[in-house]
């Protein structure tokens, strides 16, 4: 089997400190994503390729398309409401009351309209923090709140299964991505097992995608890539390189979800490193891979 040749174009420069969540919307042919530390969450428009921010009074951490209109997203330990419109973000619930240093991390809906986010410990630089202080939440559409489970270091990439049976879930420190049985009706986790162990060069396992023939695809932060894995087999099928190393996750959209979108980071950068990755913080669009992606399912509630 001949590989497709990828092309990697960087199409935004605005240099985020730590670009995150990219989500396609199609409705409006646009990418949405987070800065975290900026507290801001972005929305590019792929054909006039301008960008519109709305900034939130803590960092957010993960966005996500909302069926009744606008967005929801993670900000601090509260999953929000987001009206684009006048900007405002309205509390749907709070989590970890009990653990003033904690902050969400990455989030995404589930094919029942669910909002699955995870939390960890505020880092000190990136991927130091206090660790086992995060757990795994999910947002069901009557706005309660299910907690999965605690002891998590960096709550990070998720996804699931085509036929919904699988729900995929990365805690970063611990270099695997893991696996768990999913109950759809119940929004229900168990028997986790490990799928992939990350190799030393790849680095830390960040966000997560799935594509149409059920692999996986994970960014690699510090690793500058993205891997293709196989569920079923535990085997890489596929490496792509990218020309920054803080690589932190990645979707797919444009036409038909074609092409896939990297977001990136430069915060922990030291000023070589800046000066030898220009595009360090920029967002990357990957065109060419011969697979395509799935639309993003959106909240319910
Ligand atoms: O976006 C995230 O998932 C974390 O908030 C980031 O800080 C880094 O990706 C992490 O440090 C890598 O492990
Ligand atoms: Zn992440």
């Amino acid at each position: 089997m001949t590989m497709s040749s990828a092309k990697i174009e960087c199409v935004l420069r605005e240099n985020w400190r730590c670009g995150e969540s990219p989500v396609w919307e199609e409705a409006s042919n646009s990418l949405l994503f987070v800065d975290i530390p900026a507290k801001k969450v972005c929305r590019w428009d792929s054909l006039s390729k301008e960008v519109q921010q709305v900034t939130v009074d803590a960092p957010v951490s993960s966005v996500a398309l909302r069926h009744s209109g606008g967005y929801v997203a993670t900000v601090g330990t509260k999953f929000c409401a987001l009206n684009w419109e006048d900007q405002s973000a309205v509390v749907l619930a709070t989590v970890d009351k009990d653990k003033k240093n904690n902050r969400f991390n990455d989030g995404k809906v589930d094919p029942a309209g669910r909002y699955f986010a995870g939390t960890m410990a505020e880092e000190t630089a990136p991927a130091v923090l206090e660790r086992h202080q995060g757990s795994l939440y999910s947002l069901f559409p009557d706005h309660h709140v299910e907690k999965y489970f605690d002891q998590v270091d960096i709550s990070n990439g998720l996804d699931w299964s085509l036929d919904h049976k699988i729900f995929y879930y990365i805690d970063s420190l611990s270099y695997s991505v893991d696996a768990f049985d999913y109950d759809l009706q119940t929004g229900k986790i168990s028997n986790r097992r490990s799928v992939y162990k990350l190799e030393k060069e790849e680095q830390i396992p960040d966000g997560m995608c799935i594509d149409v023939e059920g692999k996986l695809w994970v960014a690699c932060y510090n690793g500058g890539r993205v891997i293709r894995l196989d569920p079923e087999t535990g085997k890489r099928l596929r490496t792509v390189k990218l020309p920054v190393v803080k690589t932190t996750s990645c979707c797919f959209g444009g036409k038909d979800y074609s092409e896939m979108y990297v977001t990136s980071a430069r915060d922990g950068m030291d000023p070589e490193g800046l000066l030898q990755q220009p595009e360090a913080g920029g967002i990357f669009k990957i065109t060419g891979l011969g697979v395509k992606g799935i639309p993003p399912y959106p909240y319910a509630g």
